[in-house]
């Protein structure tokens, strides 16, 4: 039996020991291969860490593999797809977030997806990387799409056992997702608890729009930060350096 680590989980490991980490989303649905690229070389040069592709819906087959491609000419960034089901697996991507949802209310977000997709990222070759997936509070669309419970927003402890359950279970990461455009972050309290429990790398998202919230969570323990929403909805790639920009001083120092 092979216990090692893959190529991008062991390129975040390293990385992890010297900085705190900046991934950007990019959904394949919002935004055209073209755009992708732009942003992913941006980003490169920026110091973002690795691309992340994904959506809740249509993140799918030709579409999801033309932003996938164009990511990986445009950048060396890795790209780690960020499935919203087995429907979401693209052979041109590094790794995928071979995620469960361990607060879903139906069996298909917490292991259903994954047996179906399991075959198909074993025939691509694509890295998995088992993570934890949580749902805080509001939780948006990714929220209603996977039958979430979201974990109320005043209730760190809940998150907390879940997060601690996700590493017992064997998963290498651990994700609180307020859910993409969220109107507030997850709250720093959560962060900071459920940092305290867990050993493995805690990854947050959803909402974060600007230096002092991105700094906010990784003062209070998250150890990699997700933005998607405030780098797409810019209103022009300048605008977009800009924000990818203020984004990594928040987490970067
Ligand atoms: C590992 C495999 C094969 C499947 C896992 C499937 C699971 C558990 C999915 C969780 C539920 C889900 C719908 C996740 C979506 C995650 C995601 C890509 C969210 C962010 O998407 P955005 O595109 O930013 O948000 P919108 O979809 O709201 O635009
Ligand atoms: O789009 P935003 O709000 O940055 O959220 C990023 C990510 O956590 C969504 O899954
Ligand atoms: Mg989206």
């Amino acid at each position: 039996m092979k216990l090692e680590l893959g190529r991008v989980e062991s390129y975040i490991h390293a990385k992890l020991k010297r900085e705190k980490l900046h991934f950007v989303l990019l959904d394949p649905d919002d935004v055209d291969p073209e755009t992708a690229g732009k942003i992913a070389r941006m980003s490169e040069e920026i110091g973002v860490d690795a691309i992340m592709i994904g959506g809740s819906t249509g993140a799918e087959g030709d579409v999801l593999d033309g932003v996938v491609r164009a990511i990986r000419e445009s950048s060396n960034l890795p790209t780690i797809l960020f499935p919203g089901s087995h429907g979401g697996i693209s052979r041109y991507a590094d790794a995928i977030f071979f995620m469960s949802l361990l607060n879903s209310t139906n069996p298909f977000f917490i292991t259903g997806s994954q047996a179906l997709g399991a075959f198909t990222v074993k025939r691509y070759g694509i890295e998995p990387i088992p993570m934890a997936y949580l749902i805080i509070e509001p939780g948006e669309t990714v929220g209603w799409v996977g039958d979430a419970k979201p974990i109320p927003r005043h209730k760190p402890k809940i998150a907390a056992a879940y997060a601690l359950a996700g590493q017992y279970l064997g998963m290498r990461f651990v994700y609180l997702e307020a859910g993409s455009g969220a109107p507030q972050p997850v709250p720093p309290e959560m962060i900071s608890l459920v940092r305290k429990v867990i050993d493995v790398p805690l990854i947050v998202g959803g909402g974060i729009r600007t230096e002092k919230q991105a700094r906010a969570a990784v003062e209070a323990g998250a150890d990699i930060i997700v933005t998607g929403t405030a780098i797409e909805k810019a209103d022009s790639l300048e605008s977009a350096r800009e924000k990818l920009e203020e984004l990594n001083r928040g987490i970067k120092g």
